[in-house]
């Protein structure tokens, strides 16, 4: 495992694996990396690409941008309103705005918060952009108009970073299904064809340390990804942990690396995968390094991240894969659904 000199040894959980080989290698080469990131989803469920092919101009554009939009006023931003309700994940979401979406919150917890009317109580300090695939007919993208929307590329920018994860998102699905031999090579890649992903700009505004070690604030509450893969850029600003899979008491953080971009398994990779592959709990919060400086009684400054989620196309059957399972010793833990139902699935747990 490479290492960063940032890096604690004891707090190291999560892998490097170098992606270049997997893009450019030998076939030797190619099954090494697949069978290191297949290794890391099984022991914690993400792992730091570095040479990912991804241009490093196209995320300091997408950062850039993302910055200037998040600086705008807010009835700017409001141009581009996300719309109510949880069905249509397109524009921008102002803080607080954005429901517990979990069911890490034991049902105690959620019912006692519908009696007071409202689940966005508990808040989430943060502030978001979601983008889609402009091909994607059944959530359209919600641009600002221009004018008065004042960055011209505001867009252009944000789908070229759109376009390359796609196709890394497509290359990690390759390697996934060179980890389990899988008959078709391609066979996780062709069942993403319609890239239905979303592309997500956050914010967390700076914020008094003590509101968010006091819990009356948090930056994003601990929770595990819907989908089959996130990619996760994130600028310098840390506070990104996951919860250790071999010592659930114990979060572990997931520091920025410059150059790499993390990417974790999601809930329908891990049923999908018969829980070969951890979809595993993470939370934003005070960043390590703030507890020893003199920010501790300060305010956390500001920070940006840009998730990218993936999923399957909605007819796509989950049914443990390949490789996955045996008769005798590890039988499928799971029916099959589609991909639509599962979604219909967890929704209907959220607002039974
Ligand atoms: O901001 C981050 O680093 C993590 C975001 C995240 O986990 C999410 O949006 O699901
Ligand atoms: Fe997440």
């Amino acid at each position: 495992m490479a290492s960063s000199t940032q890096r604690r040894a004891s707090d190291d959980i999560i892998p490097v694996v170098d992606f270049s080989g997997f893009l450019h290698g030998t076939k030797e080469e190619r099954s090494e990396v697949a069978r290191q990131i297949d290794d890391a989803f099984r022991s914690v469920g993400f792992v730091y690409l570095k040479g990912h092919g991804v241009e490093s101009k196209i995320i300091e554009d997408a950062f850039e941008v993302s910055k200037e939009f998040f600086d705008l006023p807010m009835e700017t931003k409001m141009l581009a309103p996300h719309p109510p309700g949880g069905t249509h994940h397109r524009g921008y979401s102002a803080p607080g705005v954005e429901k517990v979406s979990q069911d890490v919150f034991g049902k105690g917890e959620i019912a006692k918060l519908r009696e007071v009317g409202d689940l966005s109580l508990i808040p989430d300090a943060k502030e978001s952009y979601d983008i889609g695939n402009p091909t994607d007919s059944t959530q359209p993208n919600i641009w600002p108009p221009t004018p008065p929307f004042p960055l011209p590329t505001f867009r252009p920018k944000t789908l070229t970073l759109f376009h390359s994860l796609q196709d890394l998102t497509h290359q990690v699905l390759n390697a996934l299904s060179l980890s389990l031999s899988l008959q078709d090579p391609t066979y996780l890649s062709t069942t993403h064809k319609s890239s239905l992903f979303q592309l997500r700009l956050l914010h967390y505004p700076p914020i008094p340390i003590s509101d968010l070690q006091s819990g009356t604030k948090k930056r994003i509450t601990p929770h595990s990804d819907f989908g089959t893969l996130t990619l996760l850029l994130q600028d310098s600003a840390g506070g990104l942990e996951i919860q250790d899979p071999k010592d659930p008491t114990k979060w572990r953080p997931a520091i920025p690396i410059p150059g790499t971009i993390l990417v974790n398994i999601g809930d329908l990779m891990a049923r999908w995968s018969n829980d070969r592959w951890k979809s595993t709990i993470h939370r934003v919060g005070v960043p390590d390094s703030a507890g020893k400086t003199a920010e501790k009684e300060g305010v956390l400054p500001g920070r940006y991240s840009i998730p990218f989620f993936a999923t399957a196309d909605p007819d796509t059957v989950i049914e443990a894969l390949p490789g996955c399972w045996d008769e005798e010793k590890n039988p499928k833990k799971y029916e099959a659904v589609t991909a639509w139902e599962y979604v219909q699935m967890r929704m209907a747990a959220l607002y039974e």
